[in-house]
């Protein structure tokens, strides 16, 4: 089997501006896929065009075997994403607000929702609404929606964000048992460099829109013992290894 999301010298321009300059990225079944880059890289961009939720300007990607431009509806229940800051319907429960997102993909079985709920760690919230939620139960919610209807492809900009550190610790429990057990391919754009470090199977580095480096979390162990925060660094900005 093929890359489960490839995307082809995809390009965006922004008022004259190339902010995404020709990404090629490959991702196959079951990876984790570490996405790092400095502020303005260009990461969600290039995440948002993985979705449809922009048009490339040139280029294209390929997802499930579908041209995500010219088929976005195809796909959109096989994604789960959370880009930028999840919105919620502020005044409704979490309950409600997955109930809701699963009727807006036309799924009637709500008998999930208290099981994904308790999977990311949000049990018995009951009636509380969204409003009173904290900045992590929000992020795990996100993750919930993300989840919910069962996709193979999990597109997370950030999605550890602000957590604290057993927020963290159960977010790479959870990332780690939807890729290894569910078999869902996953994408995480992340500043965090230990955690990606610890869940991803390959990592991509993009600076000015481009991809500049891709290697196996394999390969940099052996090669890296003492971890890839240096190396990352030094090729986010732009100097020789
Ligand atoms: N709608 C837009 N119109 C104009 N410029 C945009 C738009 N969206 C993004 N940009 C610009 O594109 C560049 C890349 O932004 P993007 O959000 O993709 O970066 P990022 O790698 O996700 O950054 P961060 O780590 O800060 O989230 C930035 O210079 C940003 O200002």
């Amino acid at each position: 089997m093929g890359p489960l999301i490839s995307t082809h010298d995809l390009t965006k321009t922004f008022d004259g501006h190339e902010v995404v300059n020709k990404c090629s990225i490959q991702v196959n079944q079951g990876e984790i896929y570490g996405f790092l880059g400095v502020n303005g890289a260009g990461k969600t961009t290039v995440l948002k065009l993985m979705l449809g939720l922009l048009r490339p300007t040139a280029g294209s990607v390929e997802i499930l075997g579908h041209d995500v431009t010219a088929d976005r509806l195809a796909i959109a229940a096989s994604i789960g994403s959370i880009i930028e800051v999840p919105i919620f319907y502020e005044h409704l429960s979490a309950y409600e607000n997955l109930s809701i997102h699963l009727a807006y993909l036309g799924i009637t079985d709500t008998s999930t929702i208290e099981g994904t709920l308790s999977r990311v760690g949000l049990p018995n919230t009951g009636t509380q609404k969204v409003s009173q939620f904290s900045l992590g139960m929000r992020q795990r919610l996100g993750i919930a929606r993300a989840m919910i209807h069962k996709p193979r492809i999990m597109l997370l900009d950030e999605p550890i964000n602000g957590l604290d550190p057993v927020a963290i610790r159960d977010m790479r429990e959870l990332l780690l048992s939807l890729a290894k057990d569910d078999g869902i391919t996953i994408i995480i754009s992340s500043h965090i460099l230990t955690e990606i470090e610890r869940i991803a199977d390959r990592v991509g580095v993009i600076a000015n829109g481009t991809i500049i480096e891709e290697f196996s979390m394999s390969s940099m162990e052996r090669n890296h013992p003492e971890g890839m925060e240096d190396y990352v660094i030094n090729l986010m900005s732009g100097k020789a290894r």
